[in-house]
Protein backbone atom coordinates (compact mmCIF):
# COMPACT_ATOMS: atom_id res chain seq x y z
CA UNK A 1 0.00 0.00 0.00
CA UNK A 2 2.88 2.30 -0.51
CA UNK A 3 1.13 4.54 -3.38
CA UNK A 4 -2.27 4.24 -3.40
CA UNK A 5 -3.40 6.26 -6.27
CA UNK A 6 -7.21 7.63 -5.46
CA UNK A 7 -9.02 9.24 -8.97
CA UNK A 8 -10.32 12.59 -9.73
CA UNK A 9 -11.73 13.08 -13.47
CA UNK A 10 -11.41 16.77 -12.38
CA UNK A 11 -8.13 16.51 -13.87
CA UNK A 12 -8.22 14.76 -17.25
CA UNK A 13 -8.11 17.43 -19.66
CA UNK A 14 -8.79 15.49 -22.63
CA UNK A 15 -6.62 12.30 -21.32
CA UNK A 16 -9.03 9.15 -20.08
CA UNK A 17 -8.66 8.26 -16.65
CA UNK A 18 -7.62 4.27 -17.31
CA UNK A 19 -4.71 6.33 -19.47
CA UNK A 20 -3.65 8.21 -16.50
CA UNK A 21 -3.94 4.83 -14.28
CA UNK A 22 -2.15 3.43 -16.20
CA UNK A 23 0.90 5.66 -16.18
CA UNK A 24 0.14 5.88 -12.24
CA UNK A 25 1.05 1.90 -11.82
CA UNK A 26 3.58 2.51 -14.46
CA UNK A 27 5.38 4.67 -12.14
CA UNK A 28 5.07 3.14 -9.17
CA UNK A 29 1.54 3.11 -8.00
CA UNK A 30 0.64 -0.12 -5.72
CA UNK A 31 -2.99 -0.01 -5.17
CA UNK A 32 -6.17 2.24 -7.01
CA UNK A 33 -9.66 3.49 -5.99
CA UNK A 34 -11.93 5.11 -8.16
CA UNK A 35 -12.85 8.49 -6.55
CA UNK A 36 -15.83 9.72 -9.00
CA UNK A 37 -17.85 11.67 -6.06
CA UNK A 38 -20.23 12.65 -9.41
CA UNK A 39 -20.54 9.81 -11.38
CA UNK A 40 -23.38 7.43 -11.11
CA UNK A 41 -23.31 3.83 -10.37
CA UNK A 42 -23.70 2.88 -13.88
CA UNK A 43 -21.09 5.45 -14.82
CA UNK A 44 -18.56 4.00 -12.08
CA UNK A 45 -19.17 0.52 -13.88
CA UNK A 46 -18.38 2.28 -16.72
CA UNK A 47 -15.36 3.50 -16.14
CA UNK A 48 -14.62 0.19 -13.47
CA UNK A 49 -14.43 -1.35 -16.40
CA UNK A 50 -11.80 0.57 -18.21
CA UNK A 51 -9.44 0.67 -15.47
CA UNK A 52 -9.91 -3.18 -14.23
CA UNK A 53 -7.88 -4.37 -17.37
CA UNK A 54 -5.22 -1.78 -16.82
CA UNK A 55 -4.79 -2.64 -12.59
CA UNK A 56 -4.78 -6.82 -13.25
CA UNK A 57 -2.49 -6.61 -15.97
CA UNK A 58 -0.45 -5.33 -13.56
CA UNK A 59 -1.24 -7.23 -10.67
CA UNK A 60 -2.38 -3.91 -9.02
CA UNK A 61 -5.52 -4.16 -6.76
CA UNK A 62 -8.80 -2.05 -7.65
CA UNK A 63 -11.20 -0.51 -5.53
CA UNK A 64 -14.11 1.53 -5.45
CA UNK A 65 -15.01 4.95 -3.03
CA UNK A 66 -18.81 4.76 -1.44
CA UNK A 67 -20.14 2.68 -4.20
CA UNK A 68 -20.73 -0.85 -3.13
CA UNK A 69 -22.80 -2.14 -5.78
CA UNK A 70 -20.84 -0.70 -8.51
CA UNK A 71 -18.38 -3.06 -6.81
CA UNK A 72 -20.31 -6.14 -7.37
CA UNK A 73 -21.37 -5.52 -10.51
CA UNK A 74 -18.40 -4.24 -12.08
CA UNK A 75 -16.15 -7.36 -10.39
CA UNK A 76 -14.24 -4.55 -8.68
CA UNK A 77 -11.68 -6.11 -6.16
CA UNK A 78 -13.81 -4.13 -3.29
CA UNK A 79 -14.68 -1.39 -2.07
CA UNK A 80 -13.76 2.06 0.69
CA UNK A 81 -16.30 3.38 2.80
CA UNK A 82 -16.15 6.56 5.28
CA UNK A 83 -17.78 6.83 8.14
CA UNK A 84 -20.97 7.71 6.63
CA UNK A 85 -21.02 5.60 4.20
CA UNK A 86 -22.37 1.55 3.92
CA UNK A 87 -21.09 -0.44 7.40
CA UNK A 88 -18.35 -1.96 6.98
CA UNK A 89 -19.31 -5.30 7.84
CA UNK A 90 -22.73 -4.83 5.92
CA UNK A 91 -19.89 -3.73 2.65
CA UNK A 92 -18.02 -7.47 3.62
CA UNK A 93 -21.34 -9.05 3.71
CA UNK A 94 -22.42 -8.06 0.21
CA UNK A 95 -19.02 -8.31 -1.20
CA UNK A 96 -17.50 -11.74 0.63
CA UNK A 97 -14.80 -12.79 2.90
CA UNK A 98 -12.35 -12.38 -0.14
CA UNK A 99 -13.48 -8.86 -0.82
CA UNK A 100 -10.63 -5.96 0.36
CA UNK A 101 -12.86 -3.60 2.53
CA UNK A 102 -10.68 -0.45 2.92
CA UNK A 103 -12.70 1.66 5.92
CA UNK A 104 -11.98 5.75 6.66
CA UNK A 105 -10.84 7.03 10.14
CA UNK A 106 -10.58 10.00 11.86
CA UNK A 107 -9.53 8.72 15.57
CA UNK A 108 -8.59 5.50 17.50
CA UNK A 109 -11.62 4.43 18.61
CA UNK A 110 -13.03 4.11 15.13
CA UNK A 111 -9.83 2.67 13.74
CA UNK A 112 -10.41 -0.03 16.42
CA UNK A 113 -13.83 -0.27 15.75
CA UNK A 114 -13.46 -1.02 11.69
CA UNK A 115 -10.68 -3.50 12.57
CA UNK A 116 -13.29 -5.46 14.63
CA UNK A 117 -15.59 -4.74 11.40
CA UNK A 118 -13.22 -6.79 9.39
CA UNK A 119 -11.68 -3.77 7.82
CA UNK A 120 -8.41 -4.75 5.83
CA UNK A 121 -6.95 -1.42 6.02
CA UNK A 122 -7.36 2.45 6.93
CA UNK A 123 -7.74 5.30 5.30
CA UNK A 124 -6.52 8.12 8.10
CA UNK A 125 -6.41 11.90 7.38
CA UNK A 126 -7.10 14.61 6.26
CA UNK A 127 -3.39 15.17 7.53
CA UNK A 128 -3.18 18.28 5.61
CA UNK A 129 -5.85 20.84 4.77
CA UNK A 130 -6.86 19.88 0.89
CA UNK A 131 -9.04 21.36 -1.73
CA UNK A 132 -9.67 18.00 -2.84
CA UNK A 133 -11.78 16.84 -0.22
CA UNK A 134 -12.36 20.69 1.57
CA UNK A 135 -14.68 18.93 4.44
CA UNK A 136 -12.07 16.62 5.63
CA UNK A 137 -11.59 16.04 9.49
CA UNK A 138 -7.95 17.51 10.81
CA UNK A 139 -5.77 14.28 11.90
CA UNK A 140 -2.52 15.44 12.96
CA UNK A 141 1.22 13.47 12.85
CA UNK A 142 0.41 12.16 16.38
CA UNK A 143 -3.35 11.24 16.11
CA UNK A 144 -1.57 9.20 12.83
CA UNK A 145 0.79 7.57 14.86
CA UNK A 146 -1.68 6.55 17.95
CA UNK A 147 -4.15 5.07 15.20
CA UNK A 148 -0.98 2.65 13.49
CA UNK A 149 -0.07 1.61 17.15
CA UNK A 150 -3.60 0.82 18.03
CA UNK A 151 -4.07 -1.49 14.94
CA UNK A 152 -3.03 -4.28 12.92
CA UNK A 153 -4.06 -3.90 9.72
CA UNK A 154 -2.09 -1.42 7.35
CA UNK A 155 -2.69 2.20 7.96
CA UNK A 156 -2.22 4.56 4.58
CA UNK A 157 -2.04 8.74 5.35
CA UNK A 158 -4.55 10.90 2.87
CA UNK A 159 -4.91 14.43 2.67
CA UNK A 160 -2.84 16.61 1.05
CA UNK A 161 0.08 14.45 0.32
CA UNK A 162 2.97 15.68 -2.42
CA UNK A 163 6.34 15.16 -2.36
CA UNK A 164 7.05 18.29 -0.27
CA UNK A 165 4.58 16.80 2.45
CA UNK A 166 4.87 13.23 2.66
CA UNK A 167 7.91 13.47 4.81
CA UNK A 168 4.81 13.69 7.72
CA UNK A 169 4.43 9.59 7.39
CA UNK A 170 7.97 9.03 8.65
CA UNK A 171 7.96 6.96 11.65
CA UNK A 172 3.96 7.11 12.67
CA UNK A 173 3.75 3.27 11.40
CA UNK A 174 1.81 4.15 8.60
CA UNK A 175 2.08 1.87 5.37
CA UNK A 176 1.70 4.29 2.58
CA UNK A 177 0.63 7.09 1.18
CA UNK A 178 -2.93 7.66 -0.68
CA UNK A 179 -2.99 10.62 -2.98
CA UNK A 180 -5.17 12.35 -5.78
CA UNK A 181 -4.14 15.97 -6.94
CA UNK A 182 -0.70 15.36 -6.48
CA UNK A 183 -0.66 12.04 -9.45
CA UNK A 184 -3.75 12.96 -11.82
CA UNK A 185 -3.07 16.95 -12.11
CA UNK A 186 0.26 16.23 -13.04
CA UNK A 187 0.76 16.81 -17.03
CA UNK A 188 3.02 13.59 -16.56
CA UNK A 189 1.40 11.08 -14.18
CA UNK A 190 3.92 8.62 -14.70
CA UNK A 191 6.85 10.85 -13.64
CA UNK A 192 5.02 12.76 -10.78
CA UNK A 193 4.50 8.64 -9.60
CA UNK A 194 7.87 8.08 -9.83
CA UNK A 195 9.07 10.70 -7.78
CA UNK A 196 6.74 10.19 -4.79
CA UNK A 197 7.54 6.26 -5.29
CA UNK A 198 11.19 7.67 -4.57
CA UNK A 199 10.60 9.57 -1.59
CA UNK A 200 8.63 7.37 0.02
CA UNK A 201 11.31 4.97 -0.31
CA UNK A 202 13.31 7.21 2.01
CA UNK A 203 11.04 7.21 4.70
CA UNK A 204 10.28 4.79 7.64
CA UNK A 205 7.47 3.08 6.57
CA UNK A 206 5.75 -0.26 8.10
C1 LIG B 1 -7.68 5.69 1.20
C2 LIG B 1 -8.82 6.60 1.52
N1 LIG B 1 -8.89 7.14 2.74
C3 LIG B 1 -9.90 7.97 3.04
C4 LIG B 1 -10.89 8.23 2.11
C5 LIG B 1 -12.06 9.13 2.45
O1 LIG B 1 -13.26 8.40 2.51
P1 LIG B 1 -14.60 9.14 3.02
O2 LIG B 1 -14.34 9.69 4.37
O3 LIG B 1 -15.71 8.22 2.85
O4 LIG B 1 -14.74 10.35 2.01
P2 LIG B 1 -14.99 10.28 0.43
O5 LIG B 1 -13.72 9.85 -0.21
O6 LIG B 1 -16.07 9.28 0.17
O7 LIG B 1 -15.37 11.68 0.07
C6 LIG B 1 -10.78 7.63 0.85
N2 LIG B 1 -11.70 7.83 -0.11
N3 LIG B 1 -9.75 6.81 0.58
C1 LIG C 1 -10.38 11.49 -0.62
C2 LIG C 1 -9.83 12.13 0.58
N1 LIG C 1 -10.08 11.66 1.83
C3 LIG C 1 -9.51 12.40 2.77
C4 LIG C 1 -9.63 12.13 4.20
O1 LIG C 1 -9.06 12.91 4.99
O2 LIG C 1 -10.28 11.16 4.55
S1 LIG C 1 -8.62 13.70 2.14
C5 LIG C 1 -9.02 13.24 0.58
C6 LIG C 1 -8.56 13.98 -0.62
C7 LIG C 1 -7.07 13.84 -0.83
O3 LIG C 1 -6.75 14.55 -1.99
P1 LIG C 1 -5.34 15.18 -2.24
O4 LIG C 1 -4.37 14.06 -2.34
O5 LIG C 1 -5.52 15.88 -3.57
O6 LIG C 1 -5.05 16.14 -1.13
MG1 LIG D 1 -16.93 7.80 1.34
Amino acid sequence: MRLYAVTDSAWLRGRTLAECVRQAIAGGATFVQLREKHASTDELVALADTIIPVCRAAGVPFVIDDDVEAALRSGADGVHVGQSDVACADARRALGARAIVGVSAQTVEQARAAQAAGADYLGVGALIPTPTKPDAADVSREELAAICAAVDIPVVGIGGLNVDTVDVLDGTGAAGAAVVSALFAASDVEAAARKLRERLGSLDLR
